[in-house]
């Protein structure tokens, strides 16, 4: 068990607070949607009214990504959601950001700049090396605790999630504490139980299919979204160049080679999309997988009506359902029915947990409702319910292992 925030004696303790706010970026650079902010002011409220002084940790997408800004609409946001000033400070770890740590009061929060601006924070470390990186050696001597609230980044072993706690006391936040709560016993979650793996992140998405068939806690896997596309392209599915193209580009063309080794190990419990969706004439246009490859410039850009039967047909036999990522690209209201209808499928069953960003975006925008829960995860959700550690939780569950950077 992690120590919490109950555990923390927080007044005039100076307290780095890693969340995950990374969010969905409009064309103007500004927030699409601002759900991963709201989950995390119950944290930072409590911390900052018991008298902590709070220097926000977070990352906004990734390296070559649109969404890959700066925090400064994010500090905006919060400011409004905690409902006082939230600074933004333009640096990370450098001696300006520990200036601005060192200058906080007893309630005073600002947020630091996109840690992966740092490439250092892209890379996987295990928490010793992560112990040594800059940004973890630049920051921790003015900090006197860590709290880590990014549960959706708990799958991931970076300095910002793995390097603070083995140099500083860590603590659960709020956020944290009740996903684990909930998320830490899918073992006694009723059967069958169908995972449902949609969205564009294919390699987690594989990762977590091995995962769950090997252990046989999924009785049915249902593809969607780009990984549909990779497993039927795996299965000698010809998707047409755009689609092939994209999956090459995404640099997901490895995964194919993966997908159609667990389709060989275990096939019978993999369901693959029966027709896909594409753009004609500025329409949608369904085409079932025999009628493929579409003309060159046709993306599959959704799942067509015959797959949504046939998986709605496992969905209600179903006792649990764990679901990440749209089944196509819900933000074009051509291509949302697919993930509207999915989801709905999903939350009719007894047991319905989903998880994801785009995912509770993409719940909003179509108003689907009604599952046990939604966690502010996806691919930390699905790492969780395949029974696998997240190295996130194990660094705050060892504790500190080295020396606190002394301050300069
Ligand atoms: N067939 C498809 N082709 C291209 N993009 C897709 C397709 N299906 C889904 N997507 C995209 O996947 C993205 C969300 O995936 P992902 O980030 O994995 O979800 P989450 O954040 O919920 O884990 C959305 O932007 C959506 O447009
Ligand atoms: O959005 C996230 O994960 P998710 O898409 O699995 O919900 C997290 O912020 C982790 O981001 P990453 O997958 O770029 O490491």
């Amino acid at each position: 068990m992690t120590d919490t925030l109950d555990d923390l004696d927080v007044e005039g303790t100076t307290v780095g607070v890693r969340v995950d706010i990374n969010s969905p970026i409009d064309d103007d650079g500004s927030l699409a949607d601002d759900a991963r902010l709201r989950a995390h002011v119950d944290t930072l409220s409590e911390l900052l009214e018991r008298g902590g002084r709070v220097a926000v940790l977070a990352h906004q997408g990734r390296p070559g990504g649109d969404d890959f800004v700066s925090l400064e609409p994010h500090a905006e946001r919060l400011s409004t959601l905690l409902e006082r000033p939230v600074d933004y400070v333009d640096v990370t770890y450098s001696s300006g950001a520990r200036e601005a740590v060192r200058n906080l009061d007893d309630g005073d929060c600002i947020v630091l700049e996109n840690t992966r601006f740092y490439s250092e924070e892209y890379m996987e470390f295990d928490p010793d090396a992560a112990a040594r990186t800059h940004l973890v050696e630049g920051l921790a001597p003015v900090l006197d605790a860590y709290v880590n609230d990014a549960f959706a980044a708990a799958h991931r072993s970076q300095p910002s999630l793995v390097g603070f706690p083995s140099v500083l006391p860590g603590y659960a936040g709020r956020v944290m504490e009740s996903e684990l709560d909930v998320l830490g016993s899918i073992e006694e979650t009723p059967e069958p139980r169908v995972y449902v793996l949609g969205g564009a992140k294919v390699s987690d998405s594989i990762d977590v299919a091995w995962s769950v068939l090997e252990k046989g806690l999924a009785d049915h896997v249902l593809t969607a979204g780009v990984a549909g596309n990779v497993f039927l392209t795996a299965d000698g599915v010809d998707l047409g160049d755009a689609s092939t193209d994209f999956i090459y580009e995404q640099g997901y063309w490895d995964e194919i080679d993966r997908a159609a080794d667990l389709l060989d190990a275990y096939g019978e419990r993999v369901a693959l999309p029966r027709d896909v969706a594409v753009e004609r004439d500025g329409e949608r246009h369904e085409l079932g997988v025999n009628a493929l490859p579409p003309a060159d410039s046709e993306a599959a850009m959704d799942i067509g009506s015959s797959t949504l039967s046939y998986y709605e047909r496992i969905l209600e036999g179903a006792g649990t359902v764990i679901l990440n990522g749209p089944a196509g690209v819900f933000e074009e209201a051509a291509f949302e029915n697919g993930t509207r209808e999915l989801y709905n499928a999903a939350s009719d069953v007894d047991t319905s947990i989903v998880g994801g960003g785009d995912t509770a975006s993409a719940l909003r925008s179509l108003g689907v409702e009604g599952f046990s829960h939604v966690s502010t995860g996806g691919g930390a959700a699905l790492r969780m319910l395949t029974a696998e550690p997240l190295p996130a939780v194990t660094a705050l569950e060892d504790g500190p292992k080295h020396q606190q950077p002394a301050d300069d």
